[in-house]
């Protein structure tokens, strides 16, 4: 882990919050989407275990956004169900950071803090949890720098600081790197390696074959809106049990 790279650790890092009940495990039972009756995803069940990173793969068009928007509450299955183990999955439990960051139009310690005073914490605790934050994952240079001006490696770098700030129990990722060159790629995924040691539970989606083995423990892979295989990534990528997955491996090795 690029130690240089994120800056201090997280020992003696506060909480933003006191220890909350966990929301996790997220059990979908059947869960389904369908828009104007037709079904873009269906039948999707399955856990996500409290502290485990679970790489969603699929082809373009599969359901892997869809799929993590249900997740994450942004939109409701219209059959199934998606069950948390609080009964809610709780909006402060949670973070979403996408392909494309969305950041505000302000300052990198401006878009830190935002998301903080929306929770409504104080603003000592804020101005110390932005700090932190800045100093652990190297953004201390950026700080006054409009956030829209970075780079797209330092916004998305700066998207999952903001997540992580927040505390989250589980991080939902749609392609955080797919726009990225090799050096922030490393960059965004020992982010994603910090967050998990941390217990941070992480579902992302990837294109990218190499991450999903370095950082998949487990492995969801749709096809047409289907769940078709939820194992160990380990034993998915030596063995997948559906033409479908083993097209799709095959088709990157060509690649
Ligand atoms: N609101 C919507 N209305 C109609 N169709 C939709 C809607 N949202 C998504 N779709 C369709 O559902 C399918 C799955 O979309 P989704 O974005 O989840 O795919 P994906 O697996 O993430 O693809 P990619 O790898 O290209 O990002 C696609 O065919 C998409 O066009």
């Amino acid at each position: 882990m690029g130690r240089g790279t994120m800056g201090a650790g997280a020992a003696g890092m506060k909480p933003v919050r006191d220890s909350p009940a966990s929301i996790l495990p997220l059990a979908l039972d059947g869960m389904g989407y369908a828009v104007a009756g037709k079904p873009l995803l269906s039948d999707i069940t399955l856990r996500i275990e409290t502290g485990r990173r679970l790489i969603v793969m699929g082809a373009n068009g599969a359901g892997k956004s869809l799929f993590l928007r249900l997740c994450h509450g942004l939109i409701d299955p219209t059959t199934g169900r998606r069950l948390w183990a609080s009964g809610e999955g709780r909006a402060e439990a949670q973070a979403m950071v996408f392909q494309r960051p969305v950041l505000l139009r302000r300052s990198v310690a401006a878009n830190l803090d935002y998301p903080l005073a929306l929770e409504g914490l104080p603003r000592a605790v804020r101005r110390e949890t932005v700090a932190r934050t800045l100093d652990r994952f190297g953004l201390n240079a950026l700080a006054e720098r409009p956030a829209r001006l970075l780079s797209g490696g330092e916004q998305q770098r700066l998207a999952l600081a903001r997540a992580w700030a927040m505390r989250p129990q589980v991080l939902f990722l749609d392609e955080p790197s797919s726009a990225l060159d090799p050096s922030a790629t490393k960059i965004i995924e020992e982010m994603v390696a910090q967050f998990s040691s941390e217990g941070i539970t992480i579902v992302m989606t990837t294109h990218n074959l190499g991450q999903a083995r370095r950082l998949g423990e487990q492995v969801a892979f749709l096809h047409r809106g289907r769940l078709i295989e939820h194992r160990p990534a380990a034993e998915f990528f030596a063995g997948p049990q559906t033409p479908e997955a083993r097209a799709f491996l095959a088709g990157d090795l060509i690649w």
